[in-house]
Order: C-alpha cells, then sequence, then structure tokens
C-alpha cells in the first residue's frame, strides 16, 4: 500500500483551528477524489488509503482531528508525500513540535526566517547554499532551482505550504477554487482584529464565507461608480501632486529621499475622497504637521505597514509573546482606527439628521453605503476602511513609484506616453480618454508585471487537485509566487526588460490565451481578486498624465528593485528629477 501524508488532513484542521474557514461541515477532510476538472486521467482502478488508520497510529497532541475517510489517489499520481521539498526545514519543522499551536501560516513566516538564517550560516560556510537567499528577493526561485515546479514546505503538526510559480498550475488552483476563494495571510492583522480588539470581522482582505461575500457585494457598487463619481476630485488631487513636487524640488530639480511618503500622501488623499468623501489636506503645499490627523494617519499607516512586515515574516512569537513589532502593529492600528472613526462617526451622525435619505442617494459616500447597509455593523465598516487604507494605499504608491521608475530608465517609453498625452482631447479629462491611452495601459501593464505590488498570491486549496501529477490534498496552503511566472522567458521574451509594447502587439499571443490571464496576476485572479482595480487603474494613469505632460522625469541613482515580499516596497530612496519640459 502506498503510504499517504496525513499533512493534508492536518493543514484542513488547523484551519478549522484558526477559525478562518467554516469548513467544519463542508471539508471533510481531503475526502473526495480528484474531480474530473482537475484530473481527467484517472485510471479504473485507484489505490485506497485509509488516512483514519494513518492518523491513529501517529497521534498529534493537543489536536482533534476533523473526521476524515479513505482517499484514493489513481496509480499514475504521486502521493502528496512524493512532492520534493528541503529536508533541512522538516528538521526545523520538527524541532517546532513541542510548540503546541502554530498555525499553517508559521511554515510560510519560518520560511523567510529560515532565509536570513541561511545567509548567517553561508558566513560560516553552513546551510548556506540552499537556504541563503543572499539579499536576492527572489528568493522562491531558489526553491524552484533545487527542487522543480512544485514544492513542499514541511510545517509543524503538518501545516504545509506549497510552493507554485507556473501559470498552468496557478490556473488549476484558481479554476477550482469556487464562489468563496480563502485567502489565508495576515495573521497578525487578524489576530489584531479578532483577538485584540475583539471585533465580529476581519476585514474585506482576510474574511471567508458568507461574511466575506456580504462585504464583498456591499463595496462593489461603491467602489465600482467610484471612478466616474470621483474622477473629478482625483484629478485635483492630481494637480496637488504636482504643485506639492514644484514646491519640494531641489536646486537640481531633485525630488527628496521621502518622496515615497509624497506619492503615499496622494493615495492617501484620494482614499479618503472615495471613501469618506473628504478632503484631508495630506498634500498641503507648506507640509503636514505630524499632530495633524493627515500627519498621524501618514505615520501610523507607515509604521503599521512595518509591523505588519516584519511580524508576517518571522517566526510568529507575536502569537505568544508581546514583541516589539507587535506593540507597533496595535498601537499604530489603533491609531489609525481612533482618527478614522472620529470621520466614520460624523459620517453616522450627518445620515441620522436627514429626516429623507432617498433625495441623498446619488450624493452618499463609500461609508455611508456601508453604515446605510443593515448588514454591515459599524465595526465592519471600519475594517473596510482600515485594509483600503493600509493595503490599497501602499499597493497603489508602489505602482505609481514602480512606473515613473520604469519611465525614467525608458526615455523613449516615457517620450511615447508624452506623445500620446499630445493627442488628448483638449478638454476636460475623462476616465473614457485614459483608457483609450492605449499606449499608457500597455506601461501600466508592464510595469505592474514587473514589479507587482502584491508578487505572492495564496489560497487553501478549495478541492484535491492534481498539479504537475501530484496529487495535493484540499485544504493544503498554497502560495502562489506570480511575479517569478511573469519574468519567465518561455511566457515574455525579454522578460527582465521593460517592454510596453509587448503589450500591443502579437508578441503576448505566443502564449496560449488561456494561461495569458495567469502569467501576470498583479491584481489575482477570480472573485477574490482586486475589487478597486479599475479605480486603482485610473488614479496610476492620472497622475501619471499629470506628471509626464509637465516634466521629463530622470532617476540616476542606478537600480530600484522590489522587496517582492507580501506588501512589496521599492529598495531604494526614490529621488527622482523632474525637469520641467519645455
Ligand atoms: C495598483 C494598485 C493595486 C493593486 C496592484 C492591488 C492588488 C490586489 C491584489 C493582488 C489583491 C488580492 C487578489 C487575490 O488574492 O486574488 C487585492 C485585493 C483587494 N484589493 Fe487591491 N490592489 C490595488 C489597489 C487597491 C485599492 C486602491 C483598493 C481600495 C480602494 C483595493 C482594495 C482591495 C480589496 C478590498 C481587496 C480584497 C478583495 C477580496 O478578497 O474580496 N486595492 N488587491
Amino acid at each position: 500500500m502506498r503510504q499517504f501524508s496525513i499533512n493534508g488532513a492536518r493543514s484542513v484542521i488547523k484551519i478549522l483551528q484558526i477559525n478562518r474557514v467554516n469548513y467544519a461541515t463542508e471539508a471533510k477532510a481531503a475526502e473526495a477524489p480528484p474531480t474530473a476538472a482537475v484530473v481527467d486521467d484517472i485510471p479504473p482502478t485507484p489505490v485506497i488509503i485509509d488516512v483514519k488508520k494513518a492518523v491513529e497510529t501517529k497521534p498529534i497532541p493537543k489536536i482533534k482531528l476533523a473526521a476524515v475517510d479513505a482517499i484514493s489517489i489513481p496509480k499514475n499520481i504521486s502521493s502528496f508525500d512524493a512532492v520534493p521539498g528541503p529536508n533541512t526545514l522538516r528538521i526545523i519543522s520538527k524541532m517546532w513540535t513541542y510548540v503546541p499551536s502554530l498555525s499553517t501560516e508559521f511554515t510560510a513566516g519560518a520560511l523567510f526566517q529560515v532565509m536570513n538564517l541561511g545567509k548567517f550560516f553561508e558566513e560560516y560556510g553552513l546551510l548556506g547554499n540552499l537556504l541563503s537567499w543572499g539579499g536576492n528577493t527572489r528568493f522562491f526561485q531558489k526553491f524552484f532551482n533545487v527542487y522543480g515546479p512544485v514544492v513542499r514546505l514541511h510545517g509543524p503538526f503538518g501545516g504545509d505550504v506549497v510552493l507554485l510559480s507556473r501559470p498552468e498550475h496557478a490556473s488549476l488552483v484558481f479554476k477550482n477554487e469556487g464562489k468563496q476563494p480563502v485567502r489565508a495571510c495576515l495573521d497578525s492583522v487578524e489576530k489584531y482584529r479578532l483577538e485584540h480588539r475583539r471585533l465580529r470581522q476581519a476585514g474585506p482582505f482576510l474574511m471567508s464565507g458568507s461574511a466575506w461575500e456580504k462585504i464583498h457585494e456591499s463595496l462593489e457598487q461603491p467602489l465600482k461608480s467610484s471612478v466616474d463619481k470621483y474622477f473629478k476630485t482625483i484629478d485635483n488631487i492630481c494637480d496637488q501632486f504636482v504643485e506639492r513636487t514644484l514646491a519640494i524640488r531641489n536646486l537640481q530639480d531633485e525630488m527628496p529621499k521621502t518622496f515615497k511618503d509624497e506619492i503615499l500622501k496622494w493615495c492617501l488623499e484620494c482614499m479618503c475622497a472615495v471613501t469618506l468623501n473628504r478632503k484631508f489636506g495630506f498634500l498641503d503645499p507648506t507640509g503636514l504637521s505630524p499632530t495633524s490627523d493627515p500627519g498621524r494617519i501618514l505615520d501610523s499607516v507607515n509604521c503599521a505597514t512595518d509591523a505588519i512586515r516584519k511580524c508576517e515574516f518571522g517566526f510568529h512569537i507575536w502569537k505568544f509573546i508581546d514583541t516589539p513589532s507587535w506593540r507597533s502593529l496595535v498601537k499604530n492600528c489603533d491609531s489609525i482606527d481612533s482618527i478614522l472613526s472620529k470621520y466614520v462617526e460624523r459620517a453616522q451622525s450627518a445620515l441620522r439628521e436627514k429626516k429623507d435619505l432617498k433625495p441623498h442617494i446619488n450624493d452618499f459616500s463609500m461609508i455611508d453605503r456601508l453604515l446605510l447597509n443593515e448588514d454591515i455593523l459599524i465595526e465592519d465598516a471600519m475594517t473596510v476602511l482600515l485594509d483600503m487604507f493600509i493595503i490599497g494605499a501602499n499597493a497603489t504608491a508602489h505602482s505609481v513609484a514602480f512606473l515613473l521608475y520604469h519611465l525614467s530608465k525608458s526615455p523613449k517609453c516615457q517620450k511615447k506616453v508624452q506623445e500620446e498625452i499630445a493627442r488628448l482631447p483638449q478638454r476636460e479629462l475623462s476616465a473614457a480618454d485614459l483608457k483609450k491611452m492605449t499606449y499608457l495601459q500597455a506601461c501600466i501593464k508592464e510595469s505592474l508585471r514587473l514589479a507587482p505590488p502584491i508578487p505572492i498570491l495564496n489560497r487553501i486549496l478549495a478541492e484535491n487537485t492534481v498539479i504537475h501529477k501530484y496529487f495535493i490534498p484540499k485544504g493544503t496552503y498554497v502560495l502562489i509566487a506570480a511575479h517569478l511566472a511573469s519574468l519567465r522567458e518561455e511566457y515574455f521574451e525579454d522578460a527582465h526588460k521593460f517592454r510596453p509594447e509587448r503589450w500591443l502587439s502579437q508578441e503576448v499571443g505566443v502564449l496560449a490565451k488561456e494561461l495569458q490571464e495567469f502569467a501576470t496576476m498583479p491584481f489575482g485572479h477570480g472573485p477574490r481578486s482586486c475589487q478597486a482595480r479599475e479605480l486603482a487603474e485610473t488614479e496610476v494613469a492620472l497622475l501619471t498624465v499629470k506628471l509626464l505632460k509637465k516634466f521629463n522625469v530622470e532617476y540616476n541613482y542606478g537600480e530600484v528593485s522590489s522587496s517582492n515580499l507580501m506588501l512589496a516596497s521599492p529598495t531604494k530612496p526614490l529621488n527622482f528629477t523632474f525637469f520641467d519640459r519645455q
């Protein structure tokens, strides 16, 4: 009898334990054979493995096992146990098995920490070759280079992680993800909201099941309509940004090293307009007072983002003790919450004062609409705001930063965008005008391909799935290094080069159409893809038009890369030079 690893079953159990997914009723661990949609070459005589028995012979302390039945794996399919992965991690994971309640994400977090340890060991000639990513942020590639396209990282208690990157493999995960896909990430934010603040929901980015569906539906219309509704406001905010660049430019026409913050301020001002229908003054030409509301939001968003990065990418010690990163996360998320809740309460009072809401229906902001929705509590609305202010704003800032960077390094492309700007109609612009700027749109797409702000996507596998002829049980935590697929030569010729033309010619057609959408996924895929994609693309395009109309952009300090971690950031200061155009 072939041996079947119980790890798949355990990862489902871990998911149940961390209360992330209500799989209790629907997911008897790994019970069904792979569906026909997933595997079409199942031979008639499958090998039957009694998972219950396997579990009994290897009891795990303190974990209550979910009911699991026999599972069948076709003979020509390799078992989950056969999926290659580093033994070193297997040993490290064993060292940690005495810790009572570590989750699957521990493995993902440990992975990043181990990479750093590898760097340390390398100095002493130990383990380094495999574990060190030596400053190379594309460290996932190292695993794929050693183990092939499907890699399994053994986690404590079987909270395993499977790493993928190829579009054809990602497509299998996404095609079978169902109507309520589960994303499992940012454990620290979830702990903050559910345990520390004792909120009912963890926010749209982190929630699952029907609670997620409700919030998702309630955001659909406000986000869609915000593109046209706030276009003029965003246009004004972009003008303010241009004014601000003039105010902070030095005698060499260079931006300060803190220019990344200026871009973030622009994102936050747009965010306040779209969500609260309010001006905050982030781009005040005289600068921000650190004690003002926008000054405090900026500082807290920066510190909270930093703390989340630190909490997520290390051993998740903050689950047991108060680490400095955890304390910073709590302090700064509390701070954003306390400032924004003031404005949400004001919006609530304003709604109460209106005797008849009907005549005002078109004026309602996104937060008004959430507050008027009976299914959504005010605290749920706050989590929506916080997700958008931290994740959405950072993602947009990263996209602007890298688009400017790529254009500054490709003067020919920059010139073509400027020519396109010159052809724009001499009237007030609209979102539709921006969509027609095919070259600019290609530049945005190309820049996001090279430096996606969220380079690693993740899902809890919704179905037993055969990937690369390996059986991967449902409930497994899958990390998709989407940015690596975007950099593969077989999908994109001269993959590391900024070549917007590739999106305009037939070139990308070389890649099978079906796989194309999985080869670069800066906004994710499927029902859980970015809900504000159109808004974000419009904001980025409009700001670029305003800047390149006025300036030629240069960057004189070598190469900038992206940290390529969840909530990625540029690895160098962005002190662009903005020369006035003649
Ligand atoms: C260029 C900027 C942006 C990029 C590249 C981006 C990218 C992403 C990605 C990769 C995801 C996860 C998708 C998945 O797992 O399949 C996501 C989710 C999300 N994004 Fe964005 N995002 C951007 C801007 C924004 C902005 C400005 C907002 C809010 C105004 C926003 C709101 C959301 C929300 C609410 C989700 C969660 C969707 C769900 O799970 O229901 N994003 N985004």
